[in-house]
């Protein structure tokens, strides 16, 4: 017994250590590394907001945020004022007057680089070192949206998929004609609204640009397939929303793992999306000449396993889907919006588009002769570029201008920031005039470098040439046929959800030539969308099913699971992962159960740890120079709370539903089983406490699916026999204790 003791006794020991060394551990990589990095670049003369821990200067962020949402709402409706750096980005115009053109600032453990000076914005357009990449930072976040495609990956990756895709981007006659092609279904829908409203409507346009712009990308993508392509715009669109708000809590703890609903509502787009894609690939003949089939020939060069080769598709076509598709629509909206606002723009372009094109449609050699639109558009990037940053992570330690950037350090170069100095655009900065473009680029920025609506260096937009004539074919098809202002429902809100884009937005249209207008179908066309999509999740077309499985199951274990990580986990899909967590669990229950280790005994005795370690810093922190601990601010967030009690309620009620059904005795069977099931938990129970029964579960959750999916195909087929051979054993048992109660036994 004693010997037992002083084994408890070792062994409790060695956990308060093991959890110290955690507790040190995440202390050192959320907080000590990044402030050293930090006092690097002070050193260097780099000042900033003094961070709070552990989430630096995010808390900040958010006040300032609401404070100026809370102030623009309390102002009267004004004059729309382009400018949008200080409704959106409030912190950053507050922090550049506070700390100059550079300054550093913590994004959790994150230290970034805020950088609108020229001379460095220079160094990162003209860096072509693999060393400087795409920022880590949000990675996690972001990995639904992204996967390893090439707008995130980094170093040989990305290089070898860059060289791999921009061959695809260039443009030739079938091209411009399929841009052209899509703009049909457009410019109808808005003739047929028009009619309807005898002669002018107000017509919501951003949907309806992103439909355009999705159906021109999807037919570059996926050729004949396109249709289809268009279902997985629409779940990505969704995926963005529901992702679009960074959850550092997640990116630091790996809390991103939790079935939470904004997490499980991702987890079902994603595997949505991965599927869509799939099935067209594989609908794809090789021969094919469209993006797609350029990315397949190269996954079965490569010698890819099946899994990996799907990822690389499916990540690719991700991203090309994202970054051809919402900067453009988003593009396309701004450039009308400036048009509904500046008429006698709209008549210029007007007037040229009708030379140019003389009532014909658009074509390639049209294009390059439509000057005053493309000054137009080049405006209207400089004063709301949908990219909002452009931003590099130092991979290794490096020299930008006269900075020596530490590694993992993010250095961002604002774009608005940039594109509103009045030192490089002169005084009218503020004001809409395309007219600085008339000679190019040099003659309207100098230096060049600081226009970058297209990001800048070697990872400069791919699609800068196909997004050029994209913009240019709807808009001039646009113009040709309609002439257009501002509706008086506009409320001007330009918004970041990963770019930035109008919040609301509305024209007010009418036909060119006096005529009274034709048709609609664009709302119809939207529901058309949706609905077939619907009907894609609820069912997809070709099942294959081999053999019966387990239950009748038609879907693979994974997914029965619920997918996402969570289902990994408990397939042990990342092992080390899974390892981990059991060996966690295992070893708490054992802390608890074996030893008899009393849980509020722990806590106890860990809270006294805690707070006697913060007792003797701060003391040791009044009397010498060491910095005091710096506690968190801890602000739990209304959407989680809403959240938590949304979702309580909800199975409160359900459970109190449930219990009616059983209790009133609608069905005789399930009130039946429920019973058995009560009874056998009960006497289940009543062979060890509630944490080793938790126990128990927790090991067959671990266990049970994994050795199924490994032995699926004899489990499957072997499962009525031996469930037939079962009934046969429980009937003979049966039998057997009736006769015994018969003969009195
Ligand atoms: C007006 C429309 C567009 C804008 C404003 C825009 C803007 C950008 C920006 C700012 C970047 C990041 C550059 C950097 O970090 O330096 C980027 C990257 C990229 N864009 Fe675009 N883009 C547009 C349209 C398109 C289109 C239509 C496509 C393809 C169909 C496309 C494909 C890409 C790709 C593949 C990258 C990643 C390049 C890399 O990392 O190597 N973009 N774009």
């Amino acid at each position: 017994m004693d010997t037992m003791e002083a084994i408890a006794n070792i062994l409790l020991r060695l956990c308060f250590v093991g959890l110290c060394i955690l507790g040190l551990y995440l202390y050192y990589v959320v907080w000590f590394v990044p402030e050293r990095v930090r006092k690097k670049l002070l050193k260097q003369g780099i000042g900033g907001p003094k961070p709070s821990f552990p989430y630096g200067s995010i808390s900040e962020m958010k006040r300032l945020t609401i404070m100026e949402k809370k102030k623009r709402d309390s102002e009267a409706i004004g004059a729309i004022k382009h400018d949008y750096r200080s409704a959106v980005f409030p912190y950053y115009e507050k922090w550049r007057k506070e700390y100059g053109a550079v300054f550093a600032y913590k994004m959790g453990r994150v230290v970034m680089v805020h950088v609108s000076e020229a001379e460095v914005v220079r160094e990162i357009c003209l860096c072509v070192s693999l060393e400087l990449g795409k920022g880590t930072y949000l990675k996690k976040t972001h990995e639904p949206l992204f996967g390893q495609g090439i707008l995130k990956s980094n170093g040989l990756a990305w290089a070898h998929q860059r060289k791999l895709i921009a061959p695809q981007f260039f443009l030739d006659k079938g091209m411009v004609d399929l841009m052209v092609d899509s703009t049909i279904p457009l410019l109808k829908s808005w003739e047929i609204k028009i009619e309807q409203n005898g002669g002018i409507a107000d017509i919501k346009i951003d949907d309806d640009l992103r439909a355009y712009s999705a159906d021109v990308i999807s037919r570059a993508c996926f050729g004949s397939n396109y249709v289809q392509g268009k279902d997985i715009f629409l779940k990505l669109r969704a995926l963005q929303k529901v992702i679009s708000k960074p959850n550092m809590l997640a990116e630091i703890t790996g809390l991103r793992y939790l079935p939470t609903k904004r997490n499980r509502e991702a987890w079902r787009l994603n595997r949505e999306i991965h599927a869509l894609i799939l099935k067209i690939m594989k609908q794809n003949g090789a021969e094919e000449k469209n993006l797609l089939s350029a990315i397949l020939r190269n996954a079965s060069m490569e010698h890819m396993g099946p899994k990996e080769a799907d990822k690389f598709i499916v990540d690719n076509c991700k991203s090309i889907f994202f970054a051809g598709h919402e900067s453009t629509a988003v593009t396309a909206s701004w450039c009308l919006m400036l048009l509904g606002m500046y008429p006698e723009w709209q008549e210029r372009v007007r007037a040229e588009v009708h030379d140019v094109c003389g009532g014909e449609p658009s074509d390639a050699k049209s294009l390059q002769k439509m000057k005053i639109l493309t000054m137009v558009i080049q405006e209207a990037l400089r004063l709301y570029p949908p990219g909002a940053f452009v931003s590099r992570e130092a991979l290794q330690e490096m020299k930008l201008g006269s900075i020596i950037v530490p590694k993992g350090v993010n250095v961002c170069a604002p774009v608005s920031t940039l594109h509103y100095d009045p030192n490089i655009w002169g005084k009218d900065v503020h004001e809409f005039n395309p007219e600085r473009f008339a000679n190019g680029l040099i003659g309207a920025c100098r230096p060049p470098h600081m226009y970058l609506p297209f990001g800048a260096g070697a990872r400069t937009c791919l699609g800068q040439n196909f997004a050029m004539v994209e913009l240019k074919i709807v808009l001039s098809s646009i113009i040709s046929k309609f002439t257009f202002s501002l509706s008086t429902k506009y409320r001007h809100s330009p918004t970041l959800r990963l770019i930035v884009e109008p919040e609301d937005y509305q024209e007010k249209m009418s036909e060119n030539e006096e005529r009274t207008a034709i048709m609609d179908n664009i709302t119809e066309k939207i529901h058309e969308f949706t609905s077939s999509s619907d009907s894609d999740n609820e069912m997809p077309s070709t099942v294959f099913i081999t053999q019966k499985s387990l239950f009748g199951r038609t879907e693979p274990v994974h997914v029965v699971l619920g997918g996402g990580k969570a289902a990994d986990i408990v397939l042990w899909r990342n092992k080390k992962l899974s390892g981990a967590i059991f060996v966690g669990v295992t070893m708490t229950w054992y802390l608890f159960e074996w030893i008899g280790y009393p849980l509020i005994t722990f806590l106890c005795q860990f809270l006294m740890l805690l707070l006697a370690v913060f007792f003797v810093w701060s003391k040791a922190a009044s009397l010498t120079k060491m910095s005091p601990p710096n506690f968190p601010e801890v602000l739990l967030s209304e959407d989680i709370y809403s959240q938590v009690t949304q979702y309580v309620r909800h199975e409160i009620n359900e459970a109190f539903v449930t219990f009616c059904y059983i209790a009133t005795g609608k069905d005789v069977l399930v009130f039946l089983k429920v019973i058995a099931g009560l009874w056998l938990l009960s006497v289940v129970g009543s062979w060890s406490s509630l944490l080793t029964f938790s126990y128990i579960v927790f090991v067959l959750a671990f266990t049970v699916p994994v050795i199924y999916e490994t032995y699926q195909d004899p489990i499957d087929s072997n499962w009525d026999k031996f469930m037939d051979w079962n009934r046969i054993s429980v009937a003979i048992k049966l039998l057997k204790i009736i006769r015994g109660h018969l003969k009195g036994e």
